[in-house]
């Protein structure tokens, strides 16, 4: 599978450091396509306007609704496999749904997790709609519901200025997941969050630097004792800086992964 990315934004240069190393060099090798569309070439007027006053008044100014909905037909037109129809589902599976991703970032939205980033390598079209100004025309979420599987998403609970910062995280997040984007995919298995638990301390060369030693046990070639002090040092790490994630886990699952050690 060949994953499709769509970004529409009205600061397309934003998106620019996604041409660069591991996922500029997985376009260039065709291992997935990202596209960055100006949601201005969907407007009419001389002024190229893309927003306006909101109803029921309040600061600042909301995203118009028309050129949303032509930029996404657009988007869907460039699909070139608007025929295709979904292969009937196998005995006792879903129905796939074919209908491509729509994402929005939003300080609304479900917060983006890399279980999310998981679920997204997994999807072969997905859209990123980056808004500004306060939001998108929520009829616009409605109006897409019908043509795109519609998912809001918060990168945080912080405040952005616009969806850019929060698509650039997400395709990276989500690319590097592919086969072939990350040199050596046994680097992904042992990464923070992956298991549910922060990933350890590194090291590397001198052994000894600033008069502050590597910890002897990594110099051991003991590979059984490496493992096991690292998932201590995972634990007690995760248990001082995100106590909310051993919560998370639960008892067996920690004894599990003592066990796997
Ligand atoms: C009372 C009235 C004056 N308040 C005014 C601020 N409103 C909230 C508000 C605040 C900022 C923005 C700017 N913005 C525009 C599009 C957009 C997309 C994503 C994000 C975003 N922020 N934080 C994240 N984790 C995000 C993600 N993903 C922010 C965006 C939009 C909306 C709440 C109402």
């Amino acid at each position: 599978m060949r994953p499709r990315y769509d970004v529409l934004s009205i600061f397309p240069e934003y998106l620019q450091p996604l041409e660069l190393s591991l996922i500029g060099k997985a376009r260039k090798s065709g291992l997935l396509s990202l596209t960055v569309t100006d949601l201005r070439d969907f407007t009419t007027d001389r002024h190229r306007t893309v927003d306006d006053t909101p109803y029921g008044g309040g600061a600042g100014m909301v995203m118009k609704p028309e050129p949303w909905a032509q930029a996404l037909e657009s988007v869907l037109e460039a699909r070139g496999d608007a025929d295709v129809v979904d292969e009937p589902p196998a005995e006792g599976e879903e129905r796939h749904d074919s209908r491509p991703l729509l994402v929005v970032p939003s300080p609304a939205g479900n917060v983006f997790t890399q279980r999310t980033a998981e679920a997204f390598a997994q999807e072969r079209h997905i859209v990123f709609a980056c808004g500004r100004y306060e939001g998108i025309d929520e009829r616009v979420l409605d109006w897409a519901g019908e043509r795109f599987r519609v998912m809001p998403v918060s990168l945080g609970d912080y405040v952005l200025n616009g969806g850019e910062v929060a698509v650039m995280a997400m395709v990276e997040a989500t690319a590097r997941l592919l086969p072939g984007v990350i040199g050596n995919p046994e680097s992904l298995v042992e990464e923070s969050h992956s298991d549910g638990l922060l990933e350890y301390p590194v090291y590397t060369k001198p052994a000894v630097w600033r008069d502050r030693a590597v910890p002897d046990v990594l110099l051991s070639g003991n590979h059984a004792v490496i493992a096991r002090a690292r998932r201590d040092w995972q634990i007690e790490r995760t248990a001082r800086r995100r106590p909310d994630l051993i919560e998370a886990l639960d008892e067996s699952d920690l004894n599990a992964r003592d066990r796997s050690v």
